[in-house]
């Protein structure tokens, strides 16, 4: 299933933080997972400059040895640095968010008690490799992403990020005519590995694609909410 933008954007149904009564239920948390440099970062940052005005939002960044990815979000001002935390994970970043998650809960408690009133966490993995994916104690849903100048034939080699995330996202379809990757070829083959889980593509460096990323991201809200009505 592509996703695409026609829907109304969901995030003006949802109240704003500001407006809600409190003794909130915990936040929303969606993992962005997928390999070295596919867009992350840049993902999470888009997310944040598109939903901070309508959502309570903090971010958890992942790094193997630096705080390089909270860095660049601080740099940018996508949200007030109290609202970034970084973990440093070490040598394996898949184990940070899938077998030992401790370091990573801690920092989504401390974000909670420090900020208070939270929609939403945003839990950016280190850049791993296509078996990458986070643990259900952590997140509650998974974003993966790929990159097209990382072959058009990744979606054809399938992995669990590829094939079981909630959301895929190709990233860097500006990339396409100048690596030769064929953008049809990796969506069909991306969907024929998904079944009915969508899969969007994205420039996110040209700002295309940012909104289905965050419609399905107020989707996921409005469901919680609905849940526990
Ligand atoms: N051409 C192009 N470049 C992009 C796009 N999205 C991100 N980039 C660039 O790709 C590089 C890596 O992007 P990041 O957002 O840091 O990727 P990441 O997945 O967070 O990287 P790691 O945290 O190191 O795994 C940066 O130089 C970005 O500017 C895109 O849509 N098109």
């Amino acid at each position: 299933m592509h996703l695409h933008h026609t829907d109304p954007v969901i995030s003006d149904i949802i109240p704003p933080a500001a407006s809600r009564s409190d003794g909130r239920p915990r936040p929303l948390r969606i993992g962005l997972g997928g390999p070295v440099g596919s867009g992350k970062t840049a993902t999470v940052a888009a997310l944040c400059r598109r939903l901070r005005d309508t959502l309570s939002i903090a971010v958890v960044t992942n790094d193997i040895y630096t705080r390089e990815d909270a860095e660049a979000l601080l740099r940018q001002a996508v949200l007030p640095p109290e609202r970034i935390t970084a973990v440093e994970t070490g040598a394996c970043p898949h184990t940070a968010i899938r077998d030992d998650i401790s370091a990573n809960l801690e920092a989504v408690e401390d974000l909670q008690e420090r900020i208070g009133s939270l929609d939403l966490i945003l839990i950016e993995s280190g850049g791993d490799n296509l078996t990458a994916t986070f643990s259900k104690g952590l997140v509650d849903h998974q974003i993966f992403l790929i990159d097209v100048a990382g072959g058009d034939d990744i979606p054809r080699k399938g992995g669990p990020g590829v094939t079981t995330a909630d959301l895929l996202v190709i990233n860097k379809t500006d990339l396409a005519p100048h690596v030769g990757a064929d953008l049809d070829a990796m969506e069909r083959d991306a969907e024929s590995a998904r079944g009915s889980l969508p899969v969007v593509l994205t420039s996110v460096r040209a700002d295309h694609g940012i909104d289905p990323i965050a419609d399905w991201v107020c989707r996921r809200l409005a469901e919680q909410a609905t849940a526990r009505a």
